[in-house]
């Protein structure tokens, strides 16, 4: 309990930046507290667990997949003893001392706060988005491209710039077609994405073209993009069968708000060439503010530049109390492929593949939780130890089993899984639930209490 109730740290976010300050920190023995995060900003880990292989950040010179790299700075954090929480921070008090952050979990006091809450996709508020959002219209293609709703199919990306001349490259794996529309008359992605897009003949891509509505047929599926010309305010319905939007971000800043200066687009302002916000003892790391060089190293580079300012801030004020690290309990062993390999038994509560899926299906007296995953989705790796929790909880009331979709498509097909993460609930030889993303652990809790 060092400083009586108030700590010396708390770390808002979870990408390279929130990591790597916490990283610091912990060694510096500062114990930092982190909120992770959980949905309002962005899943635990930070954008790079929506893209697959991260080929620029030092190190890995065979390149990693985004997912793993977070998976390895989140256990550098913690082995050197950050205290992680996998929770959105829903209020903040910089305006008094010791500041004041609250999760919908938890209240902490601290002498000083880093905020690294990163970026979030923007979407485009089409008048349909609500009704075909995860059915149709996904803000990830590297989440939701395998699903089987769009494998095959004629697809469209909307956005001129990295984001999205990258979604129509990945997404030519599994589309027929990939269109990208581009409001502009020039893409402003770098120029090899520019070269990459241009010459591949999966991709066509169309300039001075504006997306303005979805458009569903009978079967209340989505089946094209009513589409208009900006040069000539001519309409038409292009037709495709999922719709990606790689528009750019918004700074996730509205907790700050009247807190500290922001920019007139939300970004943080800092004192150039370091992380010093307009709060004494509140610095800022990361995309939240850095619209320029957004990459996850100048990211990781800014929450150091934070973590080591925050050191020096707690030293100079006294602040500072030392904590050295208790010996961390082992963690639960998680689920693995070779569980399934050794043989089905019901009496286990966890399982994996379509094997166990079925014989679960036909034998099991009790509630059958269906997580559908995907190897690249990033927001599947944040809710598996959410679930294995929650699951724990309700050991003898429920029967887990993951199915991997690229593995067992064929399942995914049947179950008409749209997008991953998805978990589907049956009872009896019913599906009695869907809840597609990830969703707040009581979401979880309180549908198995109800139906267990
Ligand atoms: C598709 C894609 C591919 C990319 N590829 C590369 C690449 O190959 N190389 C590269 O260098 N960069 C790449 N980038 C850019 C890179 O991901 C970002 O620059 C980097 O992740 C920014 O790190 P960050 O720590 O500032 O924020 P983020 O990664 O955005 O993380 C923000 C964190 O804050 C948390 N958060 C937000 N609000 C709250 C709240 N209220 N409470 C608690 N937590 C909160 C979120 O949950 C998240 O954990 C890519 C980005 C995208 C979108």
């Amino acid at each position: 309990d060092p400083g009586r109730g108030v700590e010396n740290l708390v770390i808002i976010g979870s990408g390279p930046a929130g990591y790597t300050a916490a990283i610091y920190a912990a060694r510096a023995n500062l114990k930092p507290v982190v909120f992770e995060g959980y949905q309002v900003g962005g899943v635990p880990g930070g954008q790079l667990m929506t893209t697959t292989e991260v080929e620029n950040f030092p190190g890995f010179p065979d390149g990693i997949t985004g997912p793993d790299l977070m998976d390895k700075m989140r256990k550098q954090a913690e082995r050197w003893g950050a205290e992680l929480h996998q929770e959105d921070v829903e209020f903040i008090d910089v305006k008094n001392r010791p500041f004041v952050i609250r999760s919908s979990d938890r209240e902490v006091k601290s002498h000083s706060v880093i905020i690294a809450t990163g970026a979030t996709a923007k979407r485009l508020r089409l008048p349909r988005e609500e009704e075909f959002w995860s059915r149709g219209i996904s803000a990830c293609a590297i989440c939701d491209g395998a699903s089987p709703l769009y494998k095959g199919q004629v697809l469209a990306v909307v956005g001129g710039g990295d984001t999205a001349t990258e979604e129509a490259i990945y997404l030519t794996k599994y589309a027929c077609h990939v269109h990208l529309l581009v409001r502009r008359d020039q893409l402003r992605a770098s120029k090899a994405m520019q070269d990459r897009v241009l010459n591949n003949p999966n991709i066509t891509v169309h300039f001075n073209t504006e997306a303005v509505d979805v458009v569903g047929n009978t079967k209340g599926q989505m089946s094209g993009i009513q589409l208009r010309r900006i040069d000539t305010g001519e309409e038409k319905v292009l037709e495709v069968k999922g719709l990606f939007y790689g528009i750019g971000h918004t700074p996730n800043s509205q907790l700050l708000q009247g807190q500290i200066e922001l920019d007139s687009s939300g970004y943080i302002l800092v004192d150039e060439g370091t992380a010093k916000t307009s709060v004494d003892g509140v610095f800022a790391a990361g995309d939240v503010q850095d619209h320029e060089w957004r990459q996850a190293v100048t990211a990781a580079g800014s929450g150091c530049i934070a973590a080591l300012s925050v050191e020096r801030y707690l030293v100079s004020n006294d602040l500072l109390v030392e904590f050295h690290q208790p010996v961390r309990e082992e963690k639960k062993k998680e689920i693995e492929g070779k569980d399934v390999e050794m043989g089905f038994d019901i009496t286990h509560t966890k399982h994996k593949g379509q094997y166990a899926l079925r014989k679960l299906y036909h034998g099991s007296p009790r509630l059958i939780l269906v997580l559908y995953t995907s190897p690249t989705c990033g927001p599947c790796r944040t809710l598996k130890p959410i679930l294995n929790k929650v699951i724990d909880e309700y050991d003898e009331y429920v029967h887990f089993v993951e199915i991997d979709i690229e593995e067992d498509p064929e399942i995914a097909e049947a179950a008409g899984i749209m997008g991953t993460p998805c978990v589907q609930f049956f009872k009896n030889k019913e599906m009695i639930r869907t809840f597609s993303g990830v969703k707040m652990k009581k979401e979880y809790r309180e549908f198995i209490e109800s139906n267990k």
